[in-house]
Formats: structure tokens, sequence, C-alpha cells
């Protein structure tokens, strides 16, 4: 049993009378501001990282509630598109509902090692005994750590609110329970007045009680800049260098949370990994809260690049997961996602398909055939010409070196002829596959070229 929290030697925060808003950086009525203090901050970044996904906590409450079937069904896509590789570490789950707890369990069942099942709990007794009674090792709590809520929401001060959180993570650690201390807006908190002082007091509850602890620091608001050198509260490289530097914690006790409100999620995010957290939080396709929350397939692609290789990741299961939000959650994906939309290697331009025509690679960084099962498209509309006109059809064919059609044949100026026209009698929308199947069949039928109509 430790010594009760208010009897405990804690590092103290400093109180203050007013809340600190930050309204210099922060104005509300302007759009914030970005400052400077070309303080360089080394990078750091940890010999193991991963992501924790939270499809099922931050996501789920942005949408229509997830039925137990669709749980199961969608953590059965994500350890598949893990592959057994633990870059897909953790994912969370709510426990407040018997549904909630019902998908727990059956996904318990899959006895999958990776992602590990955790949980997001309220700040109440009874659901730390939830906790322990479904053998879940970690749990999220709620730890708001600005002074926007913690004077406006909580009504407390500083001093009460740590109390309150620290209580809450002695609770966990007596119950065995790893805590996962969600530090909501923390980039809009008062860095070294509360988030310092209490990390540390954190970190002190976890040393004496042999129980990890892991700090995951919340841009509740998508505030966050990636930027080094940049002032705090916003400063990514600053909040995480100085979580490891100053507070003493290891890279497996940091973990990102962002939100997309300002285009960041996802560069802010990679800012966690380059300065030495060792997780980010994400989300399948980026769903969550407003703009969203980082999306999980792009921190995929940052992996990748940090580390070389994503091993055994079967990243074409990113198909899959597409087709089951459309069909299942009536979720549909912009076509010019990247990775995931539908067009995200498609291409229009007659200047982009002249060089796709010549080499693929003029025009897509990576084979997206070959690591994602989406080859490269060509869509013809007033701008394709007759290069376009010849990349719809190589590409749409499949054909190979030798069948491939050149942008001079003259059977594409006859396809090209009934684009041209079709525009300038007031067409505005891109020409479909079947109406080019059928005008290029028309055009061919008497040429050498017999295409095997395989796609
Ligand atoms: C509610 C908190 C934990 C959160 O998800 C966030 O800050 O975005």
């Amino acid at each position: 049993m430790l010594k009760n929290i208010e009897g405990r030697q804690n590092i103290p925060v400093m109180d203050v009378l007013e809340p600190q808003l930050y309204r210099d950086v922060f104005p509300y009525e302007e759009i914030p501001k970005i400052r400077f203090n070309n303080a360089f901050v080394p990078y750091n970044l940890p010999e193991t990282i991963w992501i924790t996904d939270t499809t099922f906590r931050d996501g789920q409450q942005s949408m229509a509630s997830f039925s137990v079937d669709q749980i199961v069904r969608l953590f059965k896509l994500i350890h598949k598109l893990d592959n057994g590789e633990g870059v897909i570490r953790q994912s969370e789950f709510f426990l407040y509902s018997e549904k909630d707890r019902e998908a727990v369990r059956k996904c318990q069942e899959l006895g999958y090692e990776f992602p590990e099942i955790t949980s997001w709990i309220r700040a109440d007794e009874r659901d730390f005994k939830l906790v322990k009674e479904m053998n879940i090792a970690e749990t999220g709590m709620l730890m708001s750590c600005s002074d926007y809520h913690i004077f406006k929401k909580l009504k407390m001060t500083r001093s009460e609110a740590m109390q309150h959180y620290l209580t809450l993570a002695m609770k966990a650690m007596e119950a065995g329970i790893k805590p996962r201390c969600h530090l909501e807006d923390i980039t809009r908190a008062d860095f070294y007045g509360f988030v310092v002082p209490f990390v540390k007091n954190l970190k002190r509850l976890s040393q004496e009680t042999g129980i990890s602890v892991k700090i995951r620091a919340c841009d509740t608001l998508g505030v966050g800049v990636p930027y080094n050198g940049t002032e705090l509260p916003r400063s990514v490289p600053g909040i995480v260098s100085e979580l490891r530097n100053g507070c003493g914690l290891r890279p497996e006790e940091i973990e990102w949370h962002g939100h997309n409100d300002y285009h960041n999620v996802v560069t802010t995010s990679t800012a966690s990994w380059l300065h030495g957290g060792a997780s980010v939080n994400a989300a399948l396709l980026g769903i969550g809260e407003r703009t969203g929350n980082c999306p999980l397939e792009a921190m995929l692609f940052e992996y990748a690049q940090l580390k070389g290789s994503l091993g055994k990741v079967n990243l074409p299961v990113l198909n899959e997961i597409v087709r089951f939000f459309k069909e299942e959650l009536s979720y549909t994906v912009d076509p010019k996602r990247p990775f995931v939309g539908s067009e995200f290697n498609m291409t229009k331009a007659g200047i982009h398909a002249d060089g796709l025509l010549k080499d693929e690679s003029i025009y897509n960084s990576f084979d997206t055939n070959k690591l994602l099962n989406r080859p490269v498209v060509v869509k013809v509309n007033q701008s394709s010409g007759a290069a376009g006109i010849a990349a719809w059809i190589n590409t749409y064919y499949h054909l190979d070196t030798l069948e491939k059609v050149d942008k001079h044949d003259p059977r594409i100026a006859t396809v090209k002829r009934w684009v041209d026209n079709t525009y300038e009698a007031g067409r505005t929308e891109a020409v479909s596959n079947a109406e080019m199947e059928q005008q290029v069949k028309k055009a061919f039928t008497t040429g050498i070229h017999q295409f095997s109509l395989v796609k």
C-alpha cells in the first residue's frame, strides 16, 4: 500500500490565481500564432518505435457506434494488416457498456499477440474493477493539463487537479494496472508550471510501485507544431525532448496523440517519434473528433521511411479496410486521400500520362501495384490528350512492353476525336472506363491489337 497522496511530499505545481491561457499565442479572435525561439533540439529517434490504435475509442466516438460484429471484424483486419510484426502494437477499447465489454471479450478470444487490447476508463473505482476482471493490463485515464480544462472545466486549482490525478494513478497501480495518463490539451498547458512537476510525480509513483506508467501527450486541438526551434507549449520537439530529458521518461513511456485541425497531424506525430517518444496513437483512415486523429496508414508509411522497412506488415489489407468502411459503415474515403483514396495514384493530365507512358516511375514515387496492390490508373478527361488515352489503354488492359500502344498510333487519334467531340458538346465530367472500353473496341477492331480484356 502506497502512502496516501495527500501525505506525500509531491513536487509542487506552480499554482496561479488566474489561468494561463497564452492569449498572446491563442488570441481566440485571431488565428493562433507560432512563436520561434531558435532553440534547436537534436533528433533522438528511439531504436524501436510503434503505433497504437484508437479506431475503437477516439475514432468510433466521432461516428455512429460500431456493432460488436463490426468491431471484431475490424480488429481482425488490423491484426491482418500488422501481420505479426508488432508495429501496430496496441488498440484501445471503451468498457462503458455491456456491448463494449462483449466486443472486448470477443476480440480477446481471438488470442492475438498484436495488437494488445488496452482500455479507456472513467475516473471511477468500479471501472478499475472492470479492467482487472477483464484481464486488461493497461488502461487510459483522462488527466487534462491545460488551464483551459483545469480552471474552466474542472473548476480546480492546479494543485487540486494534480492531487486528483495522482490519486487515480495510484489506485490503478494498487490494482496492478498500468496507467496510461492522457495529458489532454498539453499543447496549451503551462509546461514547466504544471506538466513537468506532475509527470515527475507520476514517474516517482511508478518507481515506487514498480508498475510502469505511460504519458500520452494529447494535442487535443491539433495546435502542436512539428518544427524545431519553436516555443512551448506548441512545440512538439520541445514537449517530447523535455518529457525525456527534463522528466526522465524512457521512450516507451511517451506516446503522442494528435488531431488534424491544422493539417499537421502526421508531421507532429512523426516529430514526436523523432524527438524520442516510442509510440504514436492513430486511427484507421484518420477517423476521430472533428478533423480526425492521425491516420494509421500514414504512420505506416512514415515508419517505413524512417526505419527502412515495414517488415511483415501487409499493406494491401488497407484496400480491404477501405471496402469495409464503405460497405459496413457507410464511410466513404476522399478519392484523393494518400495511399487509400480511389484516385491517389490516378493521373488525368496529358503531360503526366505522357511521362507514365515512357516510365511509370516518372509520376509514381513507388511501385503502388507491388506494395499496395494498386496499379497506376489513368483517367481520361479534356486534358488527357493522345498520351492520356494511350496510357489509359496500356494501364487498363495491363499491356506488356511489346503490346503497348504508342500515342502516335492513328487509332488513338480516332478515340481522341470522340473525346474532344464530347467535351466540345459541353461535357464536364471525366470519361468513364465503360465509355472508354466502348470507344477503344470500336477504334481497334480492324487493327492488329486485339486486347485481351483482362483487368
Ligand atoms: C480526450 C482525450 C484523452 C483525447 O483523446 C484528446 O485529447 O484528444
